[in-house]
């Protein structure tokens, strides 16, 4: 019996997947069991390209019979808001630790795993940002917005991703408006003459979202009072940039029976 975190994958074939996969790959006390795709049911992920040299990792198309047939600690999803919602809450009933960067959930989502947890007395992990900058950039924008309350997200990802606006612009409004008196701002009266233009409405404050390719994950926070203005920006230039709060994020679960929706929780 070894001390190995042993971990599923779900969406092993995409840009955050295959970076995971990396990641546990090559991290000593990390143990891939299997992975989940929606396709290569049967095959060995070393049947794959670009996979050709990872050893003894079974494909499930389905994450029940994966999770019946292997004794797992921890599962990963990197997929899509539908199917990671679904995995979330099958893992939790096999009583494996969901580690989920998937974005796009709602509200009633997280309260759902957050009952599911207290019921398996398990913990899970939603972590709409693994990369410590952006975990930083939303602290310090939830401290600025307690000296300025005017507002506004620019998120800018590239043109492949699924959800609008971003888990991350979410997360931080979420945090803004956490300690923000709820403001609608610009002129009372204003009024979009093409519709969107003045982007998504949190609690007054508004949230742009840019899609172009070449980009990756970008986010400014743009403050703005009497002849001043501050801005908070990260980037991340590669999915490299996730994979140590991913990292963070699987030893940490280990240890808790609650659910944690964001990576700042459980930071030291
Ligand atoms: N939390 C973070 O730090 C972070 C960082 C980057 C991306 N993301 C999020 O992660 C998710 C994945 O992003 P991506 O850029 O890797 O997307 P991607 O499209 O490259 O990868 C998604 C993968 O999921 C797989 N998939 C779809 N349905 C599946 C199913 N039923 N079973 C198994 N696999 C399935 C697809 O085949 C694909 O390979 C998105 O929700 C994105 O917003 C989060
Ligand atoms: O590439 C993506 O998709 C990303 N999604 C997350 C989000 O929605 O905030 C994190 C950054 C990259």
């Amino acid at each position: 019996m070894d001390n190995k975190v042993k971990i599923i994958i779900a969406g092993p074939r995409g840009r955050m997947g295959s970076e995971a996969v990396k990641l546990v790959n090559t991290t000593e006390h990390f143990e891939l069991l299997a992975v989940i795709d929606h396709k290569h049911e049967g095959q060995m992920l070393s049947d794959l390209e670009g996979f050709h040299h990872i050893n003894n990792v079974p494909i499930y198309t389905d994450l029940e019979k994966c999770l019946q047939s292997t004794n797992s600690d921890v599962l990963i999803d990197l997929t899509t808001p539908e199917v990671g919602m679904y995995h979330a809450k099958t893992a939790l009933h096999y009583h494996v630790r969901p580690v989920v960067g998937t974005t796009g959930f709602t509200p009633s989502d997280l309260a759902e795993l957050e009952r599911l947890c207290q019921e398996k007395n398990l913990g899970c992990i939603i972590a709409p940002n693994f990369a410590i900058g952006a975990v930083l950039m939303m602290k310090f924008s939830q401290i600025a917005a307690q000296y300025f309350n005017d507002v506004e997200i620019i998120e800018m990802h590239h043109d492949q991703k699924l959800d609008a606006p971003s888990g991350t612009a979410v997360k931080t409004a979420e945090m803004i408006s956490a300690v923000r008196e709820s403001k609608k701002q610009g002129h009372p009266n204003e009024k979009e003459t093409l519709a969107g233009a003045r982007g998504a409405d949190y609690t007054g404050m508004h949230i742009h979202s840019v899609r172009l390719p070449g980009l990756v994950a970008h986010q400014q926070v743009l403050f703005g009072s009497e002849g001043q203005t501050l801005t908070i920006r990260h980037d991340s230039y590669n999915r490299g940039s996730f994979m140590s709060g991913v990292k963070v994020a699987v030893e940490k679960v280990m240890k808790l029976n609650t659910f944690v929706y964001g990576l700042e929780n459980i930071l030291e």
